[in-house]
């Protein structure tokens, strides 16, 4: 089930997005006592963050932060998702309310050794003490590159074939920086839920797109969680080409 959610204006769209993230971490939070996101970078970070750094009613202490995808690049490089985050959202909050754990990359690493820690940092908090054969994040939020890709798995890339490593790492990148590492489908599409946040009318051509013609297979059309929801939080601008009929109202 996707749901896809328009707004007039981006403010509007981070203050919905802020109340679906309380909702949704509220919940994880009450049923297992903690939760498990993981972030994309480029224009996520803010979107995600406007309202949220304000929001008194979440329990960030019982957050575990992982990325999607991260450029590996030292973590105060312009580049490093990481940063973007800390600039958007850590920094902004007091460090009595910090998030409970920030899982970042080993930057010194090579990409392939980064990609196999992360996948060690991974399995220390959804595999500690069982087998698991995939994580399972409470939420994972994505963003839409104007091909279609999506963390850092683009359009015709092997890695898109990927189905056993959870974290995966790229040297070609088509979107610079070329050194990445990225979480895998299998792992996006075991989550409990995925909420994908694009604006501006630069997206509006990609986005019907992958609304509204399935056969394209595009990354971000790759992305359905078998036991988890789908949600677009898009701005009216990226809409702008959507047969309204896709639309759906929010309210939480
Ligand atoms: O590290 C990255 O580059 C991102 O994770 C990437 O997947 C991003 O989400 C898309 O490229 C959309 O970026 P914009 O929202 O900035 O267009």
């Amino acid at each position: 089930m996707t749901s896809v959610y328009a707004f007039p204006s981006t403010d509007q769209l981070s203050e919905a997005l802020n109340q679906y993230v309380e909702k949704i971490s509220a919940e994880a939070i009450k049923k297992h006592g903690r939760f498990t996101v993981a972030v994309s970078g480029g224009s996520l970070p803010k979107l995600l963050s406007a309202n949220l750094k304000q929001n008194s009613r979440i329990d960030f202490n019982s957050w575990h932060i992982f990325f999607a995808d991260e450029r590996c690049v030292p973590l105060d490089h312009e580049d490093s998702n990481y940063l973007e985050l800390k600039k958007q959202l850590l920094d902004p909050l007091a460090e009595q309310i910090q998030p409970g754990a920030v899982h970042t990359i080993k930057p010194e690493l090579s990409p392939e050794e980064a990609a196999e820690e992360y996948m060690d940092q991974l399995m220390a908090v959804f595999a500690a003490g069982d087998a698991v054969k995939f994580p399972v994040f409470d939420l994972i939020l994505l963003g839409m590159g104007p091909d279609g890709h999506t963390a850092s798995l683009f359009p015709g890339h092997e890695l898109l074939s990927e189905n056993i490593e959870w974290v995966a790492s790229i040297s070609d990148s088509p979107k610079p920086p070329k050194d990445r590492i990225t979480l895998t489908f299998p792992v996006l599409n075991h989550a409990h839920n995925v909420a994908f946040v694009t604006a501006g009318d630069g997206k509006q051509d990609m986005v019907q797109k992958i609304i509204e013609e399935p056969e394209h297979e595009l990354p971000c059309q790759r992305v359905h969680p078998a036991n988890g929801t789908v949600s677009w939080f898009i701005d009216n601008a990226a809409a702008g080409k959507l047969n309204p009929v896709r639309l759906t109202e929010f309210n939480i």
